[in-house]
């Protein structure tokens, strides 16, 4: 499998995880080929985001990305949002009528998001569009050509829910041309990579850096709302910090991370020091994270750690055998 170019949309997707990297590299080798992507993955793990990168990488760029969240509207909305309806169709229709997701979507890419909670009844419609490349609106008679690029995404096990038919397995077997499953967060090990790129993003024109408590925090919480969670740490982070303060600390994290954490809470925890503790409680496993994800880099860890080399050396030596096994 050739490694996705660095200079594509789904390239640029910040990953030093292994299972994320194989998962742009498998998507990559589909681009452009009429097969349709299934993405699986818990919520807020990036599916939608990974669905635009590859959309925006291939040759339908330019053309339409349309998206549904078949979870977040009623069953009757779901159909007469996705397929379309003629005007006075039923009651509420909207005059003019509507041309629905799927034709919209027409030349570009429908992204279905949460398909597994599709109900069965639009389950037959889909797939029938999905056979036979036609869609009829509600309210009429007459078909409509369509073609488009197909990505779904869910955070069911969709095999387990075919198997409890709750979803079709016809239908199934239609959406899933390739799967790819993003892993948690909890489970990547690019979890300081991925905070840095967001500090970026949040705030382009600062150099800010993230204090070794901030980092050990971030390698040891559960991220149950997994990357939105984390960005919005990040944001929030990024709006509390002075003009003048180039560093986030734990007082500038979202109170509930420091909640469900072990970590000393902020009520205990003056701001002074705080900083002047940094140090002192950088665990190992901060430091054995940042050196994995920089491949054994020791400059490039302590940027990642927002140490200096000098410090990070000392560190290293300064740990005691028994605590670095750990
Ligand atoms: N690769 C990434 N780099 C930076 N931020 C990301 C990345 N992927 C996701 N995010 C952040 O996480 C948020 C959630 O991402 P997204 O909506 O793609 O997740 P999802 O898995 O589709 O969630 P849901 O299942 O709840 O719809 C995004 O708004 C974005 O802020």
């Amino acid at each position: 499998m050739m490694p996705t170019p660095p200079d594509c949309a789904l390239g640029r997707l910040a990953s030093g995880d292994p299972r994320v990297r194989r998962a742009i590299d498998r998507a990559h080798c589909i681009l452009d080929k009429p097969i349709p992507l299934l993405i699986q993955g818990e919520s807020g793990v990036g599916k939608e985001m990974f669905a635009q990168a590859f959309h925006r990488s291939g040759t339908r760029a330019d053309k339409p990305f349309v998206a549904l969240n078949c979870a977040a509207i009623p069953e009757h909305l779901i159909e007469s949002e996705l397929f379309g309806y003629l005007g006075g169709a039923f009651t509420g229709a909207r005059k003019e009528g509507s041309m629905g997701k799927i034709v919209q979507a027409c030349g570009g890419t429908l992204f279905l998001d949460e398909i597994g909670d599709m109900p069965l009844s639009l389950q037959v419609r889909l797939l029938r569009v999905l056979q036979e490349r036609v869609v009829v609106p509600l309210g009429s008679v007459q078909t409509i050509p369509v073609e488009f690029s197909l990505i779904c995404a869910t955070h069911h096990h969709l095999q387990d829910a075919v198997a409890h038919h709750r979803f079709r397995e016809d239908l199934y077997f239609r959406i899933n041309g390739l799967t790819v499953t993003l892993p948690p967060l909890r489970e990547r090990c690019d979890v300081l990579d991925l905070a840095h790129a967001m500090l970026k993003t949040s705030a382009p024109e600062r150099e800010l850096s993230l204090t070794p408590e901030v980092c050990d925090l971030f390698l040891r919480h559960p991220w149950p709302g997994n990357l939105r969670q984390l960005n919005n740490a990040i944001r929030v982070a990024v709006a509390l910090l002075e003009p003048e303060e180039t560093r986030i600390c734990l007082m500038h994290l979202p109170e509930e991370l420091l909640e469900t954490d072990d970590v000393m809470p902020i009520s205990a925890a003056p701001a002074a020091s705080a900083q002047s503790s940094d140090l002192k409680s950088m665990t190992l496993s901060a430091i054995d994270h940042a050196l994995a994800s920089t491949g054994g880099n020791v400059s490039a860890a302590a940027r990642l750690l927002g140490i200096s080399r000098n410090t990070l050396y000392r560190r290293m030596n300064a740990a005691p055998v028994d605590s670095r096994r750990r």
